[in-house]
């Protein structure tokens, strides 16, 4: 389905990040796989193994860091000769370094919203994917610095529509509620305990359907600016929005 296209994901270590890189690997494509964890190597070495290691770059990196992440989107396309499909994802959850969560949660997926329109090509329909949160779409109290830039990225998603299409590019997002990672448990962690329950009880997502959530956005052609919520009670479901509300603004 994507043979050919090569495919640039932050966050690749572990988490939605890998089920996606598999995914899309599975899917015929060839991966920039980008993450600052030591485990990026051994997590690039299996799926080499797996699909062939001629289909996946390893590129460690600080996505908060501007010319390293430009440094490894130039490097997927210098490597396998394009960049069609990227999905800025790599994200953190933690309050107590808000700061941190502004250049990772949002700055680095305008950077590489950017980068991404300065590389892809207009004649071959590139696709680019950002991943907010339910978090993104309703304040929530215990994490209000998480829930603002992942609003942040919504709106820029948003926003970005016409820009990108203008150069032959869509530009989606996705609104994943709890899901089953490293970063999904200790969020569940750290909330009161009636909360987790409340938690536990709506249910928590595999990586694999976040996964399968974003190959939707990347090859829906219909799909520009569109915002994909995925929790366990109505599943995959697109937000809707009035947008004659323009004109009164
Ligand atoms: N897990 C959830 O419940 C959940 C729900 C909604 C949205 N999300 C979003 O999904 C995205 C992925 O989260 P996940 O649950 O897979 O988390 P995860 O912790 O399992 O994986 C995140 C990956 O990003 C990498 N990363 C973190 N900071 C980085 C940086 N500065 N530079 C490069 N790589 C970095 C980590 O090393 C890790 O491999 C995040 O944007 C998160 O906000 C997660
Ligand atoms: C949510 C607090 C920030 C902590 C970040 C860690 C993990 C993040 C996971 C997801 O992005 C959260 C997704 C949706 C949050 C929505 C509602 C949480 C409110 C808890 C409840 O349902 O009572």
């Amino acid at each position: 389905m994507l043979s050919g296209r090569v495919a640039l994901v932050t966050g690749a270590a572990g988490g939605i990040g890998l089920a996606t890189s598999r995914l899309l690997l599975q899917s015929g494509a060839m991966v920039g796989a980008v993450d600052k964890s030591s485990s990026l190597k051994s997590t690039c070495d299996a799926l080499g193994e797996e699909f062939g290691t001629s289909n996946i770059a390893c590129l460690p990196c600080d996505v908060s860091d501007d010319d390293a992440l430009k440094n490894v989107f130039k490097e997927t396309s210098r490597q396998f000769g394009s960049l069609d499909i990227v999905i800025n994802n790599a994200g953190i959850g933690d309050e107590r370094y808000w700061k941190k969560q502004i250049k990772v949660n949002l700055q680095s997926v305008i950077n590489g919203t950017y980068y991404a329109m300065e590389l892809m090509s207009p004649d071959k329909g590139g696709v680019i994917v950002n991943v907010s949160s339910m978090a993104g779409l309703h304040p929530v109290s215990t994490g209000p610095v998480y829930s603002a830039v992942k609003h942040g990225v919504v709106a820029f998603t948003r926003a970005m529509k016409e820009n990108v299409a203008e150069k032959g590019i869509r530009i989606n997002c996705i609104c994943p509620y709890f899901v089953d990672t490293t970063m999904g448990r200790a969020g569940l962690k750290a909330l009161p305990e009636a909360e987790a329950n409340e938690v536990l009880k709506n249910g928590i997502l595999k990586p694999e359907f976040i996964a399968k959530g974003i190959m939707d956005l990347i090859t829906d052609t219909s799909r520009n600016g569109a915002i994909l919520r995925a929790n366990p009670w109505q599943g995959l479901m697109y937000q809707r929005y009035k947008e004659d509300m323009k004109s009164k603004l």
